[in-house]
C-alpha cells in the first residue's frame, strides 16, 4: 500500500506548501478541513496547481493524489484515516490545535498498524507539535498514555513561506513565494527513523532554526505590517518601498540578530545574509500580500514567545537593547477592530478594559517582575491614553 499524509487545514499553507511536499514525497494526501467550500472544491477536482512567483518568472506545479474529509460532519471517517496512515500534518492556527486534538487522539487510539504515525504541526509558534501533543494526551486514557509511543511520534518544526490571501476567482490554485524552509527534528523519530520526505531538513536541535526564524522572518514581517497599516498602506511591499519603515524594520532585525548572534552563537555574517534575504523576500513585490493579513491575530502576536515579546525579553534579561521592538509592540497594539479579525477587537477590548499593567500582563504573559514588564506597560498605557483622547487609537 502506497503512503498516506493526513493533512488538517486546506487552506494557504496546507495546500501551498505541506501538501505540495507530501505529494512530491509520493504521499496520498487526505485533506481534513471544516470549511464546505474547500472540501467541496477538493472532493471536485483531481488537481490544482501551486504558482512560485518571483522578478525571474513563474514556474507551476500540479498537485494530485488527494482526497478530502470535513471532519465537522464525517468525524469517524477522520479517525479511521488516521488509524491507518504513516503521517499527521496540520497547519490551521495554533489556536486551532485543541479543536483537531480530540479526533486525532482517537485515530491514534485504534491504531494496530507496527508503524507508529509520525505527527508535525507545521504553526508559526514555538514548540506547536508539544502543544499539540499535549492536548491529544488530555484526550487519551490515562492508561493508554503508557504505550503511546507505539502508536505515535511527535516532532516539532518550523515552517517558513509567505502565502498570501489568494485571489477570489482563484479556486484551488495557491499563488506563492519560491523560497521555503521546512526545519523538523529528528530525534523524536529514534530508532524507527523520520519519514522521507526530501523538503524536509532534518535537525537534532530546532530551537536556533524556529527562533531565528520567528525573530527574523515573522518579527520583520508583521512590524512592517502594523507600521504599515498605521502609515496606511495596502500592501507589505509597498511598506517596504516607503525608507522609514524599511528603517524601522531594519533596526528591529538589529536587535533580534544581537539575540541571535549571542544566543545560539550563529556567525554574524550568516546572520547578516538571512537578514538580507529576508528583507528582499518581504519586499516582493509580485505577492501583493495586505498589511491585514500580515498583521492578523494581534493577541497571539503579542504573546509571552512570540515575535516581539519573545525576543525582547530575552533581551531585556541579557541588558541588550530592544527600544526597537517596543516600538513594533506599539504599533502591534494599534491593531484594533480590523474588519474580519476577532483578535483585533479582542485586542480593543482588552485595552479598554484594564489597567495597562493588568492590560499587559493579559497580552503578553510577562511576570510583573520581569526586567521587561515596566517598558511594556509604559507602551500600553501610551496607546490607551490616545484612545481615552480620541476615542480610537491613533491611525
Ligand atoms: N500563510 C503563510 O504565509 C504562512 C502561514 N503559516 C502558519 O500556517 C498556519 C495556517 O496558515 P494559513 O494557511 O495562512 O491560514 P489559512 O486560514 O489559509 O488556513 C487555515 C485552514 O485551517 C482550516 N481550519 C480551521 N479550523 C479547522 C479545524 N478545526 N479542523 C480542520 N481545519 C480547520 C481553515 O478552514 C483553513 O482552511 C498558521 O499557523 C500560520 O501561522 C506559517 C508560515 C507561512
Ligand atoms: O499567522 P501568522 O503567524 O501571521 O503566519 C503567517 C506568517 O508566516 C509567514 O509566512 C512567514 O513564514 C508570514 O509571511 C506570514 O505573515
Amino acid at each position: 500500500m502506497g503512503m498516506k499524509a493526513i493533512h488538517f487545514g486546506g487552506g494557504n499553507i496546507g495546500r501551498g506548501f505541506v501538501a505540495e511536499f507530501l505529494h512530491t514525497a509520493g504521499y496520498e494526501v487526505v485533506f481534513i478541513d471544516v470549511m464546505d467550500n474547500i472540501i467541496n472544491e477538493l472532493q471536485n477536482t483531481k488537481s490544482y496547481q501551486v504558482t512560485e512567483v518571483s522578478e525571474a518568472g513563474e514556474t507551476t506545479k500540479t498537485i494530485t493524489n488527494y482526497r478530502a474529509i470535513n471532519s465537522k460532519t464525517h468525524e469517524q471517517d477522520v479517525v479511521e484515516e488516521i488509524s491507518t496512515a504513516d503521517i499527521v500534518t496540520c497547519a490551521v492556527g495554533p489556536n486551532i490545535l485543541k479543536f483537531i486534538a480530540p479526533v486525532i487522539a482517537k485515530g491514534i487510539d485504534i491504531r494496530s498498524t507496527p508503524k507508529p504515525l509520525a505527527v508535525i504541526a507545521c504553526e508559526n509558534a514555538i514548540g506547536a507539535t508539544d502543544t499539540l501533543r499535549g492536548h491529544i494526551e488530555s484526550h487519551t486514557d490515562s492508561e493508554r498514555l503508557e504505550t503511546m509511543g507505539e502508536r505515535a511520534q511527535y516532532a516539532n518544526s518550523a515552517i517558513d513561506r509567505i502565502v498570501p490571501a489568494q485571489a477570489p476567482n482563484s479556486g484551488l490554485n495557491v499563488r506563492i513565494e519560491k523560497f521555503y524552509e521546512w526545519v523538523v527534528e529528528k530525534g523524536p523519530f529514534g530508532n524507527v527513523g523520520h519519514p522521507n520526505i526530501p523538503a524536509i531538513h532534518w535537525v537534532d536541535h530546532l530551537e536556533p532554526y524556529i527562533e531565528r526564524k520567528l525573530f527574523t522572518v515573522n518579527t520583520s514581517h508583521a512590524t512592517a505590517a502594523y507600521y504599515g497599516r498605521y502609515a496606511g498602506k495596502k500592501t507589505i511591499a509597498e511598506a517596504m518601498h516607503d525608507s522609514y519603515i524599511r528603517g524601522v524594520v531594519r533596526d528591529v532585525l538589529k536587535e533580534t540578530a544581537s539575540l541571535i548572534i549571542d544566543k545560539h552563537e550563529i556567525e554574524a555574517q550568516e546572520q547578516q545574509e538571512y537578514v538580507e534575504t529576508i528583507i528582499a523576500r518581504i519586499s516582493n513585490p509580485y505577492l501583493e500580500d495586505s498589511v491585514e493579513r500580515v498583521g492578523r491575530a494581534p493577541v497571539r502576536k503579542l504573546g509571552r514567545k512570540e515575535r516581539f515579546i519573545g525576543p525582547a525579553a530575552q533581551l531585556a534579561e541579557r541588558g541588550m537593547k530592544y527600544d526597537s521592538l517596543l516600538g513594533s509592540v506599539e504599533m502591534a497594539l494599534r491593531f484594533q477592530n480590523v474588519k474580519d479579525d476577532a483578535e483585533s477587537v479582542e485586542l480593543a477590548t482588552i485595552l479598554k478594559e484594564n489597567a495597562p499593567a493588568d492590560a499587559t500582563v493579559q497580552l503578553t504573559g510577562l511576570e510583573r517582575t520581569h526586567p521587561l514588564f515596566s517598558a511594556v506597560v509604559k507602551v500600553v498605557d501610551q496607546v490607551q491614553s490616545e484612545a481615552k483622547e480620541t476615542g480610537q487609537p491613533r491611525i
